[in-house]
């Protein structure tokens, strides 16, 4: 046995997240971490182009466009993309907590087909954490943050090192981005606070 659990059920001595003193104010744009994310990278013709706004709590709020290269069926989001969409804005909950954390588990709920040229608009909050583990929700709603809710996401992530990108990472790209005179951006594509 590894240990390891599916639920997606924090346990019961895990503690509330803590919003970060540092971390972005409440409306503030966060950015892209990355030009060449498929999520947030300006750098991807076909990627989401996500844009993640901070909230008041251990919260984010984004919006993403669907369009052609998005499709799964005729005229319809493809169901991976809408959990890419989740993902990514799950993952800019670790500038809320300052912390770098990669997706351990993603539980997505497709309640309702997105048509393209649809604006998803996405929430994502963290609930609990425990250790390493962040336990997190995000939902997608359709033409409005009221409208009806497209897809629902439950997932943890993992409070990784900076080594876990280095390490992992083809050299191309991690050579290519410690390269960059900008420190800041060098910091951020691995999603370290700057
Ligand atoms: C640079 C910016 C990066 C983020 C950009 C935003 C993009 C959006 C987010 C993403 O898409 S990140 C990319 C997708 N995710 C990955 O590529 C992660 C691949 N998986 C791994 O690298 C490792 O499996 C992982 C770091 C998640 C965990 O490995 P570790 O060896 O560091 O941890 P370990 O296995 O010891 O697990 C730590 C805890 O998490 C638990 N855990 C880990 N993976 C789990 C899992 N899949 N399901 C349930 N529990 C899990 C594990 O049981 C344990 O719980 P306890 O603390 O209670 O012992």
């Amino acid at each position: 046995m590894s240990g390891r659990t599916t639920a997606l059920t924090p346990p019961a001595d895990a503690g509330p997240p803590v919003r970060h003193p540092e971390a972005p104010a409440p409306g503030e744009i966060i950015g892209s971490h990355y030009e060449y994310c498929f999520g947030c990278g300006g750098g991807v013709a076909h990627g989401l182009h996500l844009e993640t706004r901070a909230g008041e709590g251990v919260n984010v709020t984004a919006e993403f466009t669907v369009r052609e290269a998005h499709q799964g069926a005729p005229g319809l989001a493809h169901g991976g993309v809408l959990a890419t969409a989740l993902d990514e804005t799950l993952g800019s909950l670790g500038w809320m907590l300052r912390v770098i954390a990669v997706t351990g588990r993603l539980e997505t709920d497709f309640l309702r087909p997105v048509p393209v040229g649809t604006e998803l608009h996405l929430t994502a909050e963290a609930v609990a954490v425990h250790r390493r583990k962040i336990y997190c929700t995000a939902t997608g709603r359709i033409g409005g943050p009221d409208g009806p809710v497209a897809v629902h996401a439950n997932a943890m992530f993992v409070e990784v090192k900076i080594d876990h990108f280095i390490d992992n990472g083809r050299k191309e790209e991690i050579q290519a981005v410690m390269a960059d005179p900008d420190q800041v951006k060098v910091a951020r594509a691995f999603e370290v606070n700057p």
